[in-house]
């Protein structure tokens, strides 16, 4: 695969349930390295897709390729296998259990030794336990800053610092590419900022492509390279941030979901911080 081509390549998806067609032949590209958004009013097939192209669904027609290869078929676990990891929208931790257990489990897809080998061969099977101890702890934990949590059960723990959880676990499956299902859905301003310096840093510091679902349009507009816009199971533009908030269909499909107040609060600090006298903006 050239180094260029997409990470992510979906064609002509269709997805229905029952009568209900969620995704109608959609078809779109993540540029490798790119901050990639999906975004589309309530029920316009964010969530579908995600679970599509995570392995979760089953689509009815359509292709997907990860990395030139086409994984349509392939169950989720392959796919993460693969380098494929995902974040929930409703955050899906095991709350009873440390932060630190529940970032292991994310790892476990890559161990080597299986359950009997874990028996048969215990000096294998630690060495690989200590060297994924190190690994998380060195790198995941501090990237986050969770280390003063470490230790906690993950039900003790306020929204914000859940759903960094949520992405130390994804990361610890050492993905290439990243779904996040609503990174800062239900956070305060200060969680919301922290979140997007995290979401900044992992494509930088991780070499890790991020395809997001996303209502913060101030965070879609300031992170994204590269924004696809969803409606009733149709991709009804993309391109970047500037090119898609001034698309003509995607102000309609927001305005006939009574969903503008974001894009135009969005499109008015633009307009302001173009007007401004430099150094003010
Ligand atoms: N499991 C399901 N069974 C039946 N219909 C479904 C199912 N999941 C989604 N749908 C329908 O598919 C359509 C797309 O829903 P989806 O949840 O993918 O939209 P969304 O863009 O993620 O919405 P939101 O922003 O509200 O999360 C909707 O009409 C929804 O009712």
């Amino acid at each position: 695969m050239a180094q260029d081509s997409p990470i992510l390549q979906v064609e002509h998806l269709t997805l229905s349930f029952g009568g209900i067609t969620a995704l109608n032949d959609v078809g779109f590209e993540v540029p490798p390295g790119s901050i990639t958004t999906l975004i589309g009013p309530n029920g316009a097939g964010k969530t579908s897709l995600f679970n599509t192209i995570s392995g979760f669904y089953r689509p009815q027609q359509g292709r997907i390729r990860f990395q030139g290869r086409d994984i349509t078929r392939l169950p989720a676990p392959e796919r993460a296998k693969l380098g494929l990891a995902r974040s929930f929208q409703n955050i899906a931790l095991f709350r009873g259990m440390s932060v630190l257990d529940n970032i292991k489990l994310g790892r476990h897809c890559h161990l080597r030794t299986n359950l009997l080998q874990n028996m048969w061969y215990l000096g294998a099977a630690r060495r690989e336990e200590m060297a994924l101890r190190a690994d998380i702890e060195t790198r995941i934990i501090d990237f986050l800053e969770i280390d003063h949590i470490r230790h906690a059960p993950v039900a003790s723990l306020p929204y914000g610092l859940q759903k960094r959880v949520e992405m130390a676990r994804a990361l610890a499956m050492q993905p290439r590419l990243l779904l996040l299902d609503e990174p800062v859905a239900g956070m305060n301003r200060e969680e919301t900022e922290d979140m997007a310096r995290f979401i900044l840093d992992v494509r930088a510091e991780w070499d890790v492509t991020v395809l997001m679902v996303e209502h913060d349009m101030g965070l879609v507009m300031d992170l994204s390279d590269h924004v696809v816009v969803l409606n009733f199971g149709h991709v009804i533009a993309s391109g970047d941030p500037g090119q898609v908030q001034a698309d003509p269909q995607v102000i309609q499909a927001y305005l006939g979901a009574g969903d503008i107040t974001g894009l135009r609060r969005r499109l008015r600090a633009d307009a302001a911080s173009r007007l401004a006298p430099a150094g003010e903006a």
